[in-house]
């Protein structure tokens, strides 16, 4: 699903509102509306306090819509207009007058921090003073308007964005922007909603498709994709009947060190749960017998040295290879890998600490072969980049490391990013359970079993951050955050590939 920015959203809207005949408060009338059938959907008719907050925008004009047909719903509901300005938008006058026209009151008017109302822990807040027009920081009496709402404890819905966020640009540190506990955006999900630094504005999200012109947003051009289950599933390749191992790849995991056997062995276990016909891992001498017990599927190449790898099977013949999980940064495991680099002409995985030692010997770059895929969580990502002010800076950084060395880069996260050249596919699945010891490992297992399956790079590392957060999803719902272990991501990936299937 295309991401788009408020500039094409604008346009789209113009561009509906002429193809379609109608005009822009009919349009704002739609996307109010279905606004109202998710509240009151939820509240069904329970008298619970609403108080709406409307800017004088379009955004407040919508929320002028979802109060009238609350009060014709009968719903307890007050409305404050934030009077920020004279320049009051048609839509939202027009839909003042019809309020009027309903209400036995009159909406009230805030015009500054002595006229901050009464919040409560059970109000239900909907928050419709910015949309995407916001084009400053919130400043002045607004901003502890903002703070106010943030602090009441009330519930939070905001309307198209949280207001104060900027829907495709950096925010200034501190800002005032709201703390949605739910946030209903029109049409297309806005990159602001899924990067570190102001993903938490928006709690839960929900895209609500308003009807604007398909085939014109069709023709817009966006670098950023946000990945949904159709878009695996068009990915995935299914198995043939008349089929045998060889056919699902040979793949190489070097990596393990005295004390980390384990992050292989999760590396490879993920690998097989993914599909690869034959796995086999190198590691120092120190795990040859952990490996053989704890995942007889696997085969085991040891190096020379019991506790680290030291060198590479240069002629053994992979499909994929992984390298870097639990091998250390120590002088021999470096050239361990300048090893494996000057004798590999396909795309690589590197992660951890192979991913350390690209950023200590950055002339090893140069060898990664075309298309190779590294991933960084933050901390290897600022090793491996260097520092950067804001998530947009780190995207534009990221893109040119990308264009540099002609590599994939999964950028891990909450909404894991990744990044070939310019364009940026953002995942959307897995939960916050997945923020355990080993959960990176299996993701690079996944990676290089697709990878070794003859997939695409670009389509192996989307579809492996895919799979990696839905099996996480499946195995929360089983043992709940705090238990997940990482292996029982590994162990999901195969319900995570049926359940792209049995999803509408
Ligand atoms: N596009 C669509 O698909 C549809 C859009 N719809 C709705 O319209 C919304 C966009 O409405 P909008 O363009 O009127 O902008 P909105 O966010 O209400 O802001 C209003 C004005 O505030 C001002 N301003 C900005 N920042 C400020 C600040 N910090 N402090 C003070 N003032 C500030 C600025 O005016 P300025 O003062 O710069 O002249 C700006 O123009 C959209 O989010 C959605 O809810 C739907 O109804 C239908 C389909
Ligand atoms: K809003």
């Amino acid at each position: 699903m295309k991401i788009l920015s408020a500039k094409q959203l604008a346009e789209a809207d113009k561009i509906s509102i002429k193809k379609q005949g109608i005009t822009s408060e009919e349009l704002m009338e739609r996307a109010a509306s279905l606004v109202f059938e998710e509240i009151h959907h939820r509240l069904e008719n329970r008298p619970i306090p609403i108080k709406i907050f409307c800017g004088i925008g379009n955004n407040g004009g919508d929320g002028l819509v979802i109060a009238r047909k609350l009060m014709e719903h009968d719903y307890k509901v007050k409305v404050y207009i934030v009077n920020y300005s004279n320049k009051r938008s048609e839509d939202f006058l027009s839909n003042y007058d019809k309020l009027k026209a309903l209400s036995k009151g009159w909406p009230v008017q805030l015009k500054g921090e002595n006229d901050l109302p009464e919040l409560n822990k059970g109000d239900f807040v909907v928050d419709s003073i910015f949309g995407i027009g916001l084009n400053r920081p919130i400043e002045g009496w607004m901003a502890k308007l903002v703070n106010h709402i943030n602090q009441s404890g009330a519930f939070i819905l905001s309307v198209d964005m949280p207001s104060g966020l900027f829907p495709d640009q950096a925010q200034e540190k501190n800002a005032a922007i709201v703390k949605a506990d739910y946030t209903l955006s029109f049409q297309a999900p806005k990159i602001a909603f899924f990067l570190p630094e102001t993903m938490d504005y928006v709690g839960n999200l929900q895209i609500l498709d308003i009807g604007l012109d398909r085939e014109f947003i069709g023709t817009l051009e966006s670098n950023h994709f946000l990945i949904t289950s159709e878009y695996a599933r068009a990915i995935y390749k299914t198995r043939n009947k008349n089929t045998h191992k060889g056919d699902y790849g040979n793949v190489l995991i070097a990596g393990g060190s005295y004390g980390k056997i384990g992050s292989v062995m999760l590396t490879a276990t993920a690998a097989l749960r993914t599909g690869t016909g034959l796995c086999s891992l190198f590691i120092p001498e120190c795990g040859y017998e952990i490996i053989q017990t704890g995942l007889p599927e696997a085969m085991v190449l040891t190096d020379s040295d019991s506790k680290m790898i030291t060198e590479f099977p240069v002629e053994f013949e992979a499909d994929a290879i992984c390298f870097g999980m639990g091998v250390g940064t120590d002088e021999k495991s470096i050239s361990a890998l300048r090893n494996m680099l000057e004798h590999t002409r396909n795309p690589v995985v590197i992660d951890a600490d192979g991913l350390n030692i690209l950023s200590m010997k950055n002339e090893l770059m140069e060898l990664l072969p075309e298309n190779s895929i590294l991933t960084p969580h933050p901390g290897e990502l600022k090793r491996l980049i260097g520092e950067w002010k804001d998530d947009f800076e780190m995207l534009d950084k990221v893109k040119a490391f990308s264009k540099k060395y002609k590599v994939i880069l999964v950028v891990k996260g909450a909404h894991t990013c990744t990044v070939q050249n310019d364009s940026v596919m953002i995942n959307n699945s897995g939960n916050p359970g997945m923020a355990t010891a080993g959960s990176g490992d299996v993701l690079s297992g996944v990676i290089t079993s697709l990878l070794g399956q003859s997939y695409e790079p670009i389509s192996a590392a989307v579809l492996a951050v895919y799979l990696h957060g839905a099996a996480g999803d499946i195995a929360a719902k089983e043992f709940g955050f705090e238990s997940l272990l990482a292996r029982d991501i590994a162990n999901n990936i195969g319900r995570a590939i049926r359940q792209l299937f049995n999803e509408p």
